[in-house]
């Protein structure tokens, strides 16, 4: 991809612009009066989300991420399609789908009357993604960058017979420290325990996270809200078309196994993810499409300073 002619079809003068990022991968840089952000092509990924008011970024986006066609980028939001988890039909195809590891279309670029960017990404099937999964189909991904973050994702089905997905918005939260998080908002829900056996749970009260945290909760239709003390925030998420929420920290083992996160991100990361999983399995006939949305939401609370929690400044 030539970035000269990426900005000349979809640059906006002063607010969004095509760069060269690691990897050589082609990058959009979005600066407006509310937030900045960036987005890889590759893999259609929010990398960076940090509203104009906040001095920490919405994401974590690992320092040790790999930058290789074929490979996914640890962090941001990675787009887990048409599968979530392991390969439903157990043909050795990757974990997540194979959207979040390979280039994706720039679709259009624009900026709304209220002054919100507003990126559009897609994909479309080749002889090769039909090699891996045998439909047609038309994807996309409309992205807004405003106060918050917007992200639908939507899935057409251009073949001639239905097909199924799971899906998910894989999104690594950036978190001040992990042991003054909570999750608010699951609160009676059931939940497969993937950490215990894939035990089925009850949950009751709010989320913290003390070791590692692998659950797939199942009817998660309302707004979820991510408490970060050690930055005194809260992270508000809403979605639609959604019955699924995951919620995911690997502890430390996990950390230190995986090459492409330090030892210690662990503290510094949560994974919140608004998703179509495990039994929430959804049909798409030909010609129709299925809409899933997620917004996230910064709030500010003051409350921690009052009681003496210290803030935490990540950068
Ligand atoms: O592929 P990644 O980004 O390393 O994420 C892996 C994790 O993704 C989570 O969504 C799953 O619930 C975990 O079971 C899995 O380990």
């Amino acid at each position: 991809m030539n970035i000269e002619q990426l900005n000349a079809d979809y640059g906006i003068d002063d607010q969004l612009k095509f760069v060269e990022g690691a990897g050589g991968f082609p990058f959009i840089k979005i600066d407006n009066d509310k937030a900045s952000a960036v987005i890889s092509v590759y893999a259609g990924q929010v990398l960076s989300f940090q509203p104009a008011n906040d001095p920490n970024n919405l994401m974590f986006l690992s320092e040790a991420a790999y930058y290789q066609p074929g490979k996914a980028i640890k962090g941001g939001v990675p787009i887990c399609w048409p599968w979530f988890g392991l390969d439903p039909d157990g043909l050795g195809r990757p974990a997540h789908g194979f959207v979040r590891n390979r280039f994706w279309n720039v679709v259009r670029t624009g900026v709304t009357a209220d002054g919100d960017a507003i990126v559009t990404l897609g994909l479309i099937d080749t002889p090769e993604t039909k090699a891996i999964w045998p439909h047609s189909f038309n994807l996309s991904l409309e992205i807004t960058i405003g106060e918050s973050l917007n992200l639908e994702l939507v899935t057409r089905n251009t073949d001639t017979r239905p097909f199924f997905i799971t899906q998910a918005f894989h999104t690594y939260f950036k978190v001040g420290h992990i042991n003054q998080v909570a999750v608010l908002g699951l609160d009676g829900l059931d939940y497969i325990d993937k950490a215990d056996n894939a035990a089925h749970k009850l949950q009751t009260g709010t989320v913290s996270i003390g070791a590692e945290v692998d659950r797939i909760y199942r009817k998660a239709q309302g707004k979820l809200v991510i408490d970060d003390a050690a930055q005194c925030r809260r992270i508000c998420i809403t979605s639609q078309g959604s019955n699924t929420a995951v919620v995911w920290n690997p502890w430390a083992k996990i950390s230190a196994e995986m090459a492409d996160l330090k030892d210690d991100d662990y503290q510094r990361l949560l994974c919140v993810e608004t998703a179509n999983a495990d039994l929430d399995v959804v049909e798409i006939a030909p010609d129709s499409e299925f809409r899933l949305v997620a917004n996230y939401r910064i709030e500010h609370d003051l409350s921690h300073v009052l009681k003496g929690t210290q803030p935490v400044t990540t950068g």
